[in-house]
């Protein structure tokens, strides 16, 4: 909670009349989601914006022969846009048997809205969630059959075309009940993430050539300030002039102007309604296991 702490105080030093509340949530753990939504449905009783964002990659591994192929190929501009074919992640099982990023960059958000329906579907007051999703996010990266990415090396670009199918199916499902839902992609950031892929100080001395490739992609927005762009244009909105089946993309211009740009994304209406059922199944097992550990847990602490 340090870091929360000292984000809260630069919000505050920066907007004295801001009223900031925080509140631990781990958005891998089943337990920790289910917590933190009882606490939020005891402090609030409405929420207007719920901003998605918690993401992670973890061991990525750059395939650096595919990056110099691509270099030299027509396919170029794409591959700094989207790393199609550059990147691989190990994923590794959670407390709760879910493959790792499935269970970080979606499930926990799934299920943290699932728990806070109440406070978001009120058909009287529009709720807005805001994903940040990515450029990576690719069909054929995920299977309706593997739905964790438990047999792929992809796991990051599965679970964010996941995000995409089932914003989708949020808006067709709960539209009519005042909720609606936009996905994002910041574009290429400058943040832990992508410090994980390459170190920092690589990253700084090729800066230079970062801004020039910045000229034919506008995706390299490379600050977090760029990189927000689209979520403060969405937040200016009306959810009813977006559009369900646009991804909303920060980008940067060669001269440094932000805008943001819809792009048409890959999905399918029964796709992500099929996906939405699945993940309706799976948080049943999940509550199921979660009160049978507790249970355990409560019967064990009487006996001692
Ligand atoms: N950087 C980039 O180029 C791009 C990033 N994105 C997406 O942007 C989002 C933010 O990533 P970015 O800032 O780049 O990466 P960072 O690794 O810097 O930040 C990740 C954020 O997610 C939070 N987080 C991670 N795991 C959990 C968890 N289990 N529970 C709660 N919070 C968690 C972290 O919280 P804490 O600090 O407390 O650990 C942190 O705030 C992610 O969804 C990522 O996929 C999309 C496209 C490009
Ligand atoms: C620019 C340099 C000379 C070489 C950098 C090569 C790669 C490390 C990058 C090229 C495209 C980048 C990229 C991402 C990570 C780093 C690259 C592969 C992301 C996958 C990071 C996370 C995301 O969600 C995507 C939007 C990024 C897409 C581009």
């Amino acid at each position: 909670m340090q870091r929360a702490e000292a984000a809260r105080s630069a919000l505050l030093t920066s907007h004295p009349d801001a009223h900031v509340d925080l509140l631990h949530l781990d958005v891998g753990s089943a337990q920790s989601v289910l917590a933190a939504a009882q606490e939020v449905k005891a402090r609030y009783n409405r929420i207007d914006f719920l901003y998605l964002n918690a993401g992670i990659m973890p061991n990525p591994q750059l395939n650096v022969k595919a990056f110099f192929k691509g270099l030299f190929s027509r396919n170029v501009i794409n591959m700094f846009a989207t790393a199609e074919g550059l990147l691989t992640q190990q994923d590794l099982l959670n407390s709760d048997g879910l493959q790792e990023v499935f269970a970080t960059n979606l499930f926990g958000h799934f299920l943290l809205i699932r728990e806070l329906e109440p406070l978001l579907c009120e058909a009287d007051h529009a709720s807005r969630i805001v994903w940040t999703s990515s450029s990576n996010a690719r069909r054929s990266a995920f299977s309706m059959e593997d739905i964790q990415h438990r047999n792929g090396t992809e796991p990051y670009s599965s679970s964010k075309y996941a995000s995409d199918m089932l914003s989708l199916a949020l808006n067709r499902d709960k539209n009519s009940q005042g909720l609606f839902s936009s996905v994002i992609c910041p574009g290429l950031v400058m943040t832990n993430l992508t410090y994980g892929i390459l170190p920092s100080f690589f990253w700084t001395i090729i800066m230079p050539i970062m801004w020039l490739i910045r000229i034919f992609t506008n995706t390299f927005t490379l600050t977090p300030y760029n990189g927000a762009e689209a979520l403060h244009w969405l937040f200016l909105q009306k959810p009813e002039s977006l559009d369900p089946r646009a991804k909303y993309h920060s980008l940067t211009s060669g001269l440094g102007t932000n805008y943001t740009q819809p792009h048409p994304m890959d999905i399918d209406e029964g796709m992500s309604e099929d996906l939405y059922s699945e993940l309706l199944d799976l948080e049943k097992v999940v509550r199921k296991t979660l009160s049978e550990r507790n249970a355990d847990k409560e019967a064990n602490g009487q006996r001692e």
